[in-house]
């Protein structure tokens, strides 16, 4: 699979990160990285990274390339991809968070590349596709958007509770760590909560991952709701989940029927240990259901509490729908 990286930012780094290091992705090629930032400041952040620790490869950059190890990859400094050649790219990750217009996202496309998938939500998508939710949806699709962390998170397990013992309605709520979109001491960003220092409060905010479950899900459109807390930590988030079921369930079957669900996907996890937010750093599941918090509340009421690396996990992802999209061939 070949790819380009538009936007070196969390998400772009770290899906090079996990191309270079991480086994079984050796069949992916990164073909071109562009970003509007300088390429050395890129290549420091990309060897330094504060929440996974450093490269255990050497980084150097020439200007024209990044060098990692015995890797070249080129770099171009380009604010427009119709300006660049992508003639022969299976997949440009759109990692820019500015592609919720047409005109951006179909920017990939015109340059050449045979797809392009966004690492967020956009109406500009042909379809928002969640692995172990609604994988089918991806079809022939060019534009595609790998929709939130947290819609990676949640629409999985609703899906695999609504298939145990069906779902009324559920609230979530995802307890999620600072990212970019916040400050560091308070300035204005849309929201007020959102502009104040994202390191300092706990910020009650809205998700995205609300409308986008109703996309993802559609047959429980209009069922679930949910809210944002953000939290001062770097790294790694959680899902709390309380659902109102359409069936009676005890408790033990439903610990073990999840277990097993989980057990059968590819992107969901399970822990019986009492871990915290800082040991689910680089873990590559979706989500990782803590067995410990899980259970029932109540007849026909649950509470589910998993965790996800948000920026690990969900780059993971990344790369797992551009294979099947790269897997396509030439539409
Ligand atoms: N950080 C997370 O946990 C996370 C998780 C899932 C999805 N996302 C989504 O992924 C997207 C990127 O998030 P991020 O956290 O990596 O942001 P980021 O700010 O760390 O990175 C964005 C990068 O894009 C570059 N950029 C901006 N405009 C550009 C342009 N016109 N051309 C080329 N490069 C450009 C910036 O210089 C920066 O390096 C957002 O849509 C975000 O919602 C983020």
């Amino acid at each position: 699979m070949r790819i380009a990286i538009n936007g070196f930012g969390r998400i772009g780094r770290t899906i090079l990160r996990q191309v270079l290091c991480q086994p079984g992705r050796q069949n992916v090629e990164v073909v071109l990285i562009n970003d509007i930032a300088p390429v050395d400041m890129l290549a420091y952040l990309f060897e330094y990274d504060s929440t996974f620790g450093p490269l255990p490869l050497p980084v150097s950059t020439d200007g024209a390339a990044l060098t990692v190890g015995d890797r070249q990859i080129p770099t171009t400094h380009c604010e427009d991809l119709t300006q660049l050649d992508l003639a022969g790219v299976d997949v440009v990750l759109e990692c820019t968070g500015i592609a919720r217009s047409s005109d951006v996202a179909e920017r990939g496309l015109t340059a050449g590349a045979r797809s392009v998938l966004i690492s967020g939500p956009s109406p500009a998508a042909y379809v928002t596709v969640v692995l172990g939710a609604n994988d089918s949806a991806l079809g022939a699709h060019r534009i595609v958007s790998n929709a939130s962390c947290t819609t990676n998170a949640v629409a999985p397990l609703l899906a695999a509770v609504e298939s145990l013992c069906g779902i009324e309605t559920a609230h979530m709520t995802t307890i999620h760590c600072y990212t970019n979109s916040q400050p560091m001491v308070d300035a204005p960003r849309g929201d007020p909560a959102r502009s104040r220092a994202g390191a300092l409060s706990m910020v009650p905010t809205t998700t995205s991952a609300t409308h986008l479950i109703d996309e993802v899900l559609p047959h429980l459109a209009g069922r679930i709701s949910g809210a944002a807390v953000r939290v001062p930590v770097a790294s790694v988030s959680a899902v709390d989940l309380v659902v109102r079921t359409a069936r009676d369930i005890d408790d033990a079957r439903l610990r073990a029927d999840l277990r097993e669900a989980t057990d059968a996907s590819p992107v969901l996890g399970w822990t019986d240990l009492p871990l915290v937010s800082s040991d689910l750093r680089a873990r590559p599941e979706s989500l990782v259901i803590a067995g410990p918090e899980t259970g029932t509340t109540g007849p026909r009421q649950l509470r589910l509490f998993g965790w996800y690396d948000n920026e690990w996990g969900f780059s993971a992802r990344m790369l797992d729908v551009a294979a099947r999209m790269a897997e396509r061939g030439t539409p």
